[in-house]
């Protein structure tokens, strides 16, 4: 039996999916064996698997955050285009089979396909109905725009029906990646980084120092909690402290899990943006594989992926975990099965990705080095929370020290 080895940086129900489908495709056949392992948060599997490849001891397959994708792709010679595994393995790669904003995120610009796209999401709101309830708020209508989400937060915090009114995981991803995507905004110059890798960061903008200043105002109080830099707000939500949260829809599977009276609605959006809301960006993360390794095991990785495109897997994927469905045809299986009529409110992270043509502002956002300019902003952030700079200083201190990382990462 040929062993592969999975890093990845899945927690709660999450994980629980990663080894039931380890464990199910090493039950399907007697050639391979998938080993997942858990390293950390995203930004730590990420560097625990730069550090084993430099060790000459990287796995096989290694689960990469959004952010990481442009790491990966600067990293010529230490991966192995997934197109080309795929097609070792006897299948076929036909990218037309996938869904299309995906698929592009994740490929060069001439087209090849390079990480397979295990875990795409986009960012939804969360809200507890009881917390609602207690507040007098309507349990059947989530807030849709930031100053709905500000006001239904300050009413659950008077109110006393919770301690907390909102959180929310991924300040960088949520409230600057995708706020400007949504928004139709610029992040940053060359489209972002999708169109080259010299970019000069937008996010200290009128529009993201009002949204910041907002959230720095509700934290004197409580209204908002700052749970931390990855999904560390979750348990906030889960407990019952905060009645709002923004997450992930891959954050779903643990808000089931818990057992709340919970509701969701979309990514609200700023209602000064003249075009919002315009499209979410891709989050989540995809599979990529080191260079160097045997046949049998790019044969074993090929056969791994086939599975997990297999449309009953990716179907079951997406309904237990809140993630996209990464085939077209998982997609529309779950549509005709009448899924998304028994549980309304799963088909929006899709559409809010799918819904219209993505523009030079929501395309994605792709950096040499943007976990290392996501964790400048986060140090920010999280001076501004604890009162000790406006969101002004916040967001021209994060532009400043962003363009200057940037510039050093690529050699400028
Ligand atoms: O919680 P995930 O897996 O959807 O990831 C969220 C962000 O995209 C991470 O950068």
């Amino acid at each position: 039996v040929t062993e592969i080895s999975w890093w990845h940086a899945m927690t709660g129900a999450n994980n629980e999916v990663v080894n039931t489908l380890s464990k199910e495709f090493n039950e399907s056949q007697s050639d391979y064996k998938v080993v997942p392992v858990f390293k950390g948060t995203y930004p730590e599997t990420l560097n625990a698997g730069i550090a084993a490849f430099r060790a000459k001891q990287a796995p096989d397959i290694i689960q990469v955050f959004d952010a990481g994708t442009g790491v990966m792709m600067a990293a010529e010679g230490a991966i192995k285009p997934v197109a080309d595994i795929l097609s070792m393995g006897g299948a076929k790669f036909d990218k037309s089979l996938y869904l299309p904003g995906i698929v592009a995120y994740y490929s060069k610009p001439d087209g090849t396909m390079l990480s397979f796209p295990y875990n795409s999401s986009s960012p939804i709101l969360y809200y507890n109905k009881d917390i609602f309830k207690k507040a007098g708020l309507d349990e059947n209508k989530p807030p849709k725009t930031w100053p709905e989400v500000w006001d239904a937060a300050k009413k659950i915090k008077t109110s006393g029906a919770a301690k907390c009114g909102y959180t929310s995981a991924w300040l960088t991803w949520i409230h600057t990646e995708n706020f400007a995507a949504w928004n139709n905004l610029p992040w940053g110059s060359n489209e972002n980084g999708i169109g080259g890798v010299d970019v000069e960061l937008k996010i200290n903008a009128p529009i993201y120092v009002k949204h910041f200043q907002e959230l720095a105002d509700l934290a004197k109080d409580g209204t908002f909690r700052y749970g931390g830099r990855t999904s560390e707000a979750k348990p906030l939500f889960l407990s019952g402290e905060c009645g709002i949260y923004n997450d992930s829809s891959g954050g779903l599977g643990d808000v089931i899990k818990s057992g709340m009276n919970y509701g969701t609605g979309p990514l609200p959006y700023d209602p000064e943006a003249k075009d919002a809301p315009q499209n979410t960006i891709p989050g989540g993360a995809s599979l990529w594989v080191f260079a160097g390794k045997s046949e049998e095991q790019y044969k074993g990785v090929a056969a791994f992926f086939n599975f997990l495109s297999k449309t009953e897997i990716q179907a079951r994927l997406h309904q237990v975990s809140g993630y996209l469905p990464v085939t077209l045809a998982a997609y529309e299986e779950t549509k005709k099965s009448g899924f998304y009529d028994k549980n309304p409110g799963r088909e929006t992270p899709i559409q809010q990705m799918m819904g219209k043509a993505p523009t030079e502002n929501s395309k994605g956002v792709r950096l040499v080095n943007l976990p290392q300019v996501r964790d400048i902003q986060n140090e920010e952030f999280e001076n501004m929370l604890s009162g000790k700079q406006t969101a002004q200083q916040a967001l021209d201190n994060a532009v400043k020290r962003g363009n200057a990382a940037i510039k050093q990462a690529i050699g400028q």
